[in-house]
């Protein structure tokens, strides 16, 4: 049994729907980023899980508890769900341990204590419990809104934007070190981000977001190399398109010669489509005879991306060739690999 499901979820704020009609599962320990640009609904959806945004259609469901559809509204604190927001949300006049403590049920001094040393030891905070937020660094406050909400024992763990606010120079050291924490407790978790790097470092299925609706949902890996469309390719990374031709059923026609795909072919009847290249795919050589021409050159330090034309087509390229200059010609090929044609 999946511990979180989104089945058909429609959600509206003021007549103007927001969530068309999303599907997702998160299984036990795993963690979902919800990916996507500004203003499609990804926080919007992380509410109505946690109980804070009514849906108007569809349903969630929490280890097979219904906790939103048409006769059910379960309230927010009795989802069991955990949330840490982007700003921590800790409360100012309580201590760290009061913080932590804070959603613990039991009134048992021992369990109580023991649970807060517990807690303390994940998130390397020992010896802070009696500072107050204001004392304490903004890594280290969110380390706290993590115990907090660990604390608590939730089912889902809900993340809005956690990172926007740490340090880019620290920001990745502390996705993989919260990752680390979360695996350990096998704890399933949903998480918001507008960022793919993010995404890619901290999550293990994504579920990319546009205007509403999840366009495809998989692993980054997946996704990254078999895009569903343009929007996905695109929002995970430079995409080359080629006009192609089917010639048989593993190759294509391009304006580069012919292409082979390591996996079969699927195309529309007439036999046409776009080729998707990532700049890493494709192979430049000096040729005087080659059907290339560099147009820009820029220096990344282990590669260099060139901007190449051939014909009216312009592709960038990533090589580690860093010898070619604005102007050569250059012969172009491509790395073996399962080709993903696009409409
Ligand atoms: N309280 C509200 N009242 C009316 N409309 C809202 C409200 N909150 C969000 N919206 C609208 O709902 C849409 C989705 O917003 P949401 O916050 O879910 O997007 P998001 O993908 O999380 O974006 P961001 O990354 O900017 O937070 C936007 O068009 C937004 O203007």
């Amino acid at each position: 049994m999946a511990t979180l499901a989104i089945q058909q979820v429609v959600s509206d704020y003021q007549g103007q729907v927001i969530l068309k009609g999303l599907d997702l599962t998160v299984e036990k320990g795993e963690i979902v980023a919800l990916l996507g640009p500004s203003g499609c609904g990804k926080t919007t959806l992380l509410r109505a899980i946690a109980g804070l945004q009514a849906i108007s259609q569809g349903s969630i469901t929490i280890n097979g508890r219904v906790v939103a559809d048409q006769q059910h509204f379960v309230a927010s604190e009795q989802r069991g769900v955990g949330m840490i927001f982007q700003d921590y949300a800790l409360f100012p006049h309580l201590t760290v341990a009061d913080n932590i403590l804070f959603g613990v049920q039991t009134r048992n001094k021992k369990l109580r204590k023991a649970r807060l040393e517990e807690m303390l030891a994940l998130v390397k905070l020992e010896g802070l419990a009696k500072r107050y937020p204001h004392e304490l660094s903004g890594g280290q406050q969110q380390r706290v809104s993590i115990a907090r909400a660990l604390a608590y024992e939730p089912e889902v763990l809900l993340l809005d934007e956690p990172f926007s606010n740490i340090d880019a120079k620290v920001r990745k050291e502390m996705m993989l070190e919260i990752r680390d924490i979360l695996k350990k407790h096998n704890v399933s978790a949903v998480f918001v981000t507008h960022s793919k790097d993010e995404a890619f470092v901290f999550a293990d299925k994504l579920a990319l977001f546009n205007e509403g609706r999840i366009v495809q949902c998989g692993d980054a890996e997946n996704l990254y190399s078999m895009p569903s469309d343009r929007y996905v390719a695109e929002f995970l990374g430079t995409a080359n398109y080629l006009s192609a031709e089917l010639i048989d059923s593993y190759h294509v026609n391009t304006l580069i010669g012919p292409i082979r795909s390591n996996e079969p072919l699927e195309l529309a009847v007439d036999g046409k489509a776009e080729l998707m290249l990532r700049p890493q795919h494709i192979h430049l050589t000096s040729d005087t005879a080659g059907v290339g021409e560099v147009l820009e050159r820029r220096f990344l330090g282990n590669i260099c991306q060139y901007l190449v034309k051939v014909e009216q087509t312009q592709l960038e390229v990533h090589s580690t060739n860093l010898e070619l200059a604005v102007g050569q010609k250059v012969g172009i090929s491509y790395q073996n690999h399962n080709l993903v044609l696009l409409r």
